[in-house]
């Protein structure tokens, strides 16, 4: 393609710029081949533009960059733009071409992948050919693919549309991560509806405050959606308050849900063995469907995504029996398994103070004696939550097991520590797979295990090695090795 068709009207290129060549895109120098276009980013650990010199020998035709990049004559254009990662993305959108006709978002601390499996799922029952994109990876109609990262990096994501609308995919659902839409890796998507399920802590070690953590998440319904796009919002804080009236204010058409929704007005849910039936209320009828999935916060999830599938053709009417046939997204409050007394196991991905205290609540009407838990906090993430999750494991919890979730750069016994600040009478035990054996060995007739923070992962960072390890297997293990019976 031409650079002037990738990075177009936007940059006013001189005609003999605009009419360069460009094979191929890529923000990281080591990978620049002969007639790249390379997109030099500053970063966290790196500064992109530093390594301009190393991508032009590298074959790079052109170089987009920050106003302001110092880059004495290197010998092919260096484009100044306002912002290298939106030009990036968008240049992306246009050399991968093809994306699926439609596209939804959501964003929020807790519930992304949740929302973007169901709607998937919804859209999947309704003959349509969906996919989604996010944290548990690719999840296609013919193929799941492991991802690295929640959102994907722009060039990535945009190889990955044009992949499964070249497969006929038409629908995909995808996670936008607070990192991903700081960092414009969506700006280049077509979408036609968002949704928000919530903000509470978390990656506050990378955003500088809870309002620039809110101020990213908005960029969803400020700028990636247009006037006329629909916004869905699961209205249970006052932060979501704040969404839907900024949705209003923009010309998006607003769908609320929830416990003091508008549209969809969750009136009750009330557990029925490992289900709930729910009673919704929409446009002044009162209609009920069994939900098959535990806790409070996978009834706000189905509505955002109900809300989203309407926002893209179906009505209510045809939503709401598909609600019983969700699945819960794999490591989302999963019954790993049972003891021989019949105690419960629950596999889930609580990482953030918020989630734990939902996960452990949706549990509790399952509990006739103890309720324990075993968790522990990724490395090189967000410092401030340890002490807040450990108190509150302590608070909602009977019995605390503080173990190793992902320690990454950091020493794992700190990240413990951090956490047993605020957990009284816990007991610390760093090697997951030990804590977990422990924990099941102590539970008796009537308690409940929830084993958190990993879900579907299928490896421990540590260092900046994957260790081969799920919770899943952990699990199976120390039931095998006590009689009990794990389900698959
Ligand atoms: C903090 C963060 O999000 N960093 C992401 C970001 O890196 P960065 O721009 O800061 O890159 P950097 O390492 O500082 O380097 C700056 C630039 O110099 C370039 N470079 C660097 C070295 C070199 O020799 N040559 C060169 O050109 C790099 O390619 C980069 O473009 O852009 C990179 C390329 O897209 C990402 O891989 C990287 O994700 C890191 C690994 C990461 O861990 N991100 C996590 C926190 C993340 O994104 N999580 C979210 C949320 C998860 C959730 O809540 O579920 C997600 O969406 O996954
Ligand atoms: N709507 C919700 N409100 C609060 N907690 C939730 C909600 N949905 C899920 N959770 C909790 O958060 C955990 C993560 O859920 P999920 O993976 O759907 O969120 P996510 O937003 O994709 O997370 P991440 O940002 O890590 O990708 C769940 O295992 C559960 O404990
Ligand atoms: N078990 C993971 C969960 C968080 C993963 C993802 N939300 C991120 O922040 O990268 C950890 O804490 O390391
Ligand atoms: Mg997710």
């Amino acid at each position: 393609m031409k650079l002037g068709e990738l990075i177009g009207p936007e940059a006013a290129l001189a005609e003999d710029v605009a009419g360069i060549s460009i094979t191929g895109l890529s923000a990281d120098s080591r990978d620049i081949q002969s007639g790249y276009l390379f997109a030099a980013l500053p970063g966290v650990k790196a500064d992109g533009t530093k390594f301009i010199g190393e991508a032009v020998a590298k074959g790079a035709s052109a170089v987009v960059a920050p106003q302001g990049t110092e880059a004495d004559d290197v010998g092919v254009p260096v484009i100044e733009v306002p912002e290298p990662r939106h030009t990036l993305s968008i240049a992306a959108a246009r050399f991968f071409g093809a994306q699926p006709e439609t596209s939804v978002a959501v964003t929020g601390t807790n519930g992304k992948t949740s929302v973007a499996s169901f709607v998937r799922q919804l859209w999947s029952r309704r003959g349509l050919n969906a996919a989604s994109v996010g944290t548990i990876g690719v999840i296609a109609p013919k193929s799941t693919t492991i991802l690295n990262h929640t959102t994907p990096d722009p060039i990535e994501l945009h190889r990955i549309l044009a992949e499964l609308a070249g497969e006929g995919v038409t629908h995909l659902a995808i996670e936008a991560s607070s990192h991903g839409l700081q960092q414009h890796r969506l700006d280049g998507l077509k979408l036609k509806a968002g949704g928000f399920t919530n903000i509470t802590r978390d990656h506050l070690d990378y955003h500088h405050n809870f309002e620039d953590y809110l101020a990213q998440k908005l960029r969803l319904f400020r700028e990636l959606l247009q006037p006329g796009d629909t916004a869905v919002v699961d209205i249970g804080s006052e932060a979501a308050e704040r969404v839907a009236a900024e949705c209003i204010a923009r010309g998006l058409n607003l769908i609320s849900v929830g416990k003091r929704g508008k549209t969809l007005r969750l009136l009750e849910a009330v557990p029925d063995g490992f289900s709930q039936t729910l009673k919704v209320l929409y446009e002044g009828e009162t209609y009920e469907v069994r939900l098959p999935l535990v806790g409070d916060f996978q009834a706000s999830n189905a509505f955002v995504a109900a809300g989203l599938v309407m926002a893209t053709g179906a009505t209510f009417e045809e939503v709401l029996p598909m609600l019983a046939e969700l699945e819960g997204a794999k490591g989302r409050l999963d019954l790993a398994g049972t003891t021989d007394d019949g105690a419960p196991i629950f596999i889930d991905y609580a990482h953030t103070p918020d989630a734990l205290a939902k996960a452990i609540a949706a549990l509790r009407p399952y509990v006739r004696h103890r309720l324990l838990v075993v968790f522990g906090c990724g490395g090189d993430r967000d410092r401030g939550k340890r002490p807040q999750m450990g108190a509150v494991a302590t608070k909602l919890a009977d019995q605390v097991y503080v173990t190793d979730d992902n320690p990454r750069s950091e020493e794992a016994a700190d990240i413990r520590r951090a956490i047993l600040s605020h957990a009284p009478g816990a007991i610390e035990i760093g090697d997951r797979t030990q804590a977990i054996d422990e924990a099941i060995a102590h539970l008796q007739a009537g308690d409940v295990l929830l084993v958190a923070g990993k879900g579907h992962e299928t490896g421990q960072i540590v260092g900046n090695q994957i260790i081969p390890y799920s919770d899943h297997d952990a699990v199976a293990a120390a039931l095998k090795a006590g009689e009990g019976h794990a389900r698959g």
